[in-house]
């Protein structure tokens, strides 16, 4: 087993940061705050952001952030990553101090996703205060969320989380998208958190680099309420409410100003990772997700 904990924060670009301040919060009921950069911070728990923001030519993904719980755990990733041969670049002060770290590195997987490894979060502790009336987030140990990236090479992409990286392998799921179409493998994998997933592995390129990112509220209520303010403000249902087969999540999907999907949900499922086996899932869902809405 691996020493990263959890995907600690996502980094996506933007053209347009009061698109991000307006849908995180009016639809996601997390506080966002406009960086004079022309990025933003999206805070969803005693962390300053969980989401950053920057701006840049494309609205797009541009990097998953993960943590390790101390400088140990950070230097055996980072030994692991060394002896594969991969290319590492320090972090710099300003990196560090825009990521409250005490120190990031970035790396890219094999298919050319980018990445930051950091350790020692060195930022305020101020309490989460939703604009909306929001509860707040499942967060803390478990981090931001999940995240699924477009994994071609897929072979050499999952091999690079498992025998890396150190991810555990929760979940194989060999996707047909209709009769006769060809599989398409989306692989689950957790941290040592025990999030049933903090990555999958998607068998399909994505050009705004993410498939989508998953956000964990405390009740079902939540789900609903932020279900109702997307409807309210004409955001683009990706899929229709449902519950996963494998972590059971209850969850709906929506289009975020980052031109990836980002998945609201509640309940899902943690895994032990010392005695956890891999299982096959064989549907997306046990009932709803319709995701023939994104294309309508
Ligand atoms: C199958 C599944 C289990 C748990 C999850 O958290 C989860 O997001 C999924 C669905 C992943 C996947 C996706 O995000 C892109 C669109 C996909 C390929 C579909 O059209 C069905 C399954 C979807
Ligand atoms: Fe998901």
């Amino acid at each position: 087993m691996g020493d990263i904990q959890r995907l600690a924060y996502t980094v996506a670009q933007t053209t347009d940061a009061a698109k991000w301040k307006h849908f995180g919060e009016q639809v996601l009921g997390m506080a966002v705050t406009l960086t004079p950069d022309g990025g933003a911070r999206i805070k969803m728990d005693r962390r300053d952001f969980r989401i950053a923001i920057e701006q840049g030519a494309e609205d797009r993904y541009l990097v998953s952030g993960w943590e390790t719980a101390d400088h140990i755990g950070f230097e055996s990733t980072l030994a692991a990553l060394r002896k594969a041969g991969v290319e590492i670049t320090e972090g710099s002060d300003e990196l560090r101090a825009a990521r409250c770290m005490d120190r990031v590195v970035r790396f890219r997987d094999p298919a050319g996703n980018a990445h930051e490894l950091g350790y020692g979060y060195t930022g305020g502790q101020q309490n989460f205060v939703s604009p909306i009336g929001h509860t707040g987030f499942k967060t803390g140990i478990y981090g931001v969320g999940h995240t699924v990236l477009p994994a071609i090479p897929f072979d050499a992409t999952l091999a690079f989380y498992k025998d890396v990286l150190g991810f555990g392998l929760s979940d194989v799921f060999n996707f047909q998208p209709g009769p006769g179409a060809p599989v398409m493998r989306i692989y689950f994998l957790h941290a040592a958190c025990g999030r049933h997933h903090s990555v999958a592995l998607a068998e399909m390129p994505m050009p705004s680099g993410c498939v989508h990112m998953m956000v964990e509220v405390n009740s079902m209520t939540e789900v609903g309420l932020a279900q109702d303010r997307a409807t309210k403000h004409g955001v683009k249902f990706m899929a229709t409410l449902g519950e996963h087969e494998n972590d059971r999540m209850t969850s709906f999907y929506i289009m975020t100003p980052g031109n990836f999907a980002l998945e609201y949900g509640f309940g899902g499922i943690s895994v032990d990772p010392k005695t956890w086996t891999t299982t096959e899932t064989k549907q997306v869902s046990i009932w709803g997700h319709d995701f023939s809405v994104g294309y309508r």
